[in-house]
């Protein structure tokens, strides 16, 4: 059985990721959160991934959990994946072109599905080789309906539904979202694992 004395932090510079996580993880894990934006490295989406745990659990020196999202167009093999971020700030694709310009990048293509992938990391501390789950949810790119306080939201109208993310009551995405699929893999691990945390004199 692993102790851990510290409860694991999510690290994350997304306000709204945070609310999500806050959300589907209710008590299941304790945790706290940090706001740091982290330097992501081009690659594979488990890699970045992996690499912002790596950097998180270093700054943190503790259990951290961090995630990367991904939105993937299939008619342009995956992308823009991953790169929303590393081609400049965290919302560049959208800051650049918005909504009209992400469904605009699928004018030429039948093709508008689409999935959006989501990869948590978890370390266990600094010098330990970080875990990974991941969640995807299959949809299509819509042009854009509903609020728009969360990146691409609006655009994405998962499979078997009428309604967008951003349309959809945040119970409701949160019960099906890239995200939630993701931690409930998470919360597996936890389960199976079994550790015993200890915090501040608890058992
Ligand atoms: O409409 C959305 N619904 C979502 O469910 C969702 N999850 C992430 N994103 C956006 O996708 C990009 C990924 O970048 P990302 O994973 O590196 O996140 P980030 O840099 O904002 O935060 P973090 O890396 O500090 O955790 C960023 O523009 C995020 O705003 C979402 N947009
Ligand atoms: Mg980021």
């Amino acid at each position: 059985m692993r102790v851990l004395t510290r409860p694991v932090t999510f690290v994350t510079g997304n306000a709204k990721k945070l609310e999500e996580v806050r959300a589907i993880l209710g008590n299941s894990i304790p945790f706290q959160s940090l706001r740091l934006d982290l330097p992501e490295l081009q690659g594979e989406p488990e890699e970045i991934s992996k690499g912002k745990a790596r950097l998180a659990s270093t700054e943190v020196n503790g259990p951290v959990l961090v995630e990367d999202t991904c939105l993937c167009f299939n008619a342009l093999n995956g992308l823009p994946g991953p790169y929303m971020y590393v081609l400049g700030t965290s919302t560049w694709f959208l800051e650049k072109i918005g909504h009209e310009g992400l469904n605009n990048l699928l004018m030429a293509y039948e093709d508008k599905s689409a999935y959006a992938a989501c990869v948590f990391s978890l370390a266990l501390g600094p010098n330990t080789e970080p875990l990974t789950f991941v969640g995807k949810t299959m949809g299509k790119i819509v042009p854009a309906r509903g609020p728009k306080d969360f990146g691409w939201d609006p655009i994405f109208q998962p499979n078997g539904y009428e309604l967008t993310y951003a349309e959809m009551p945040k119970e409701e995405k949160n019960k099906i979202s890239h995200r939630s699929k993701a931690l409930a893999l998470v919360k597996s691990h936890f389960a199976a694992a079994g550790y015993h945390f200890q915090i501040n004199g608890s058992s």
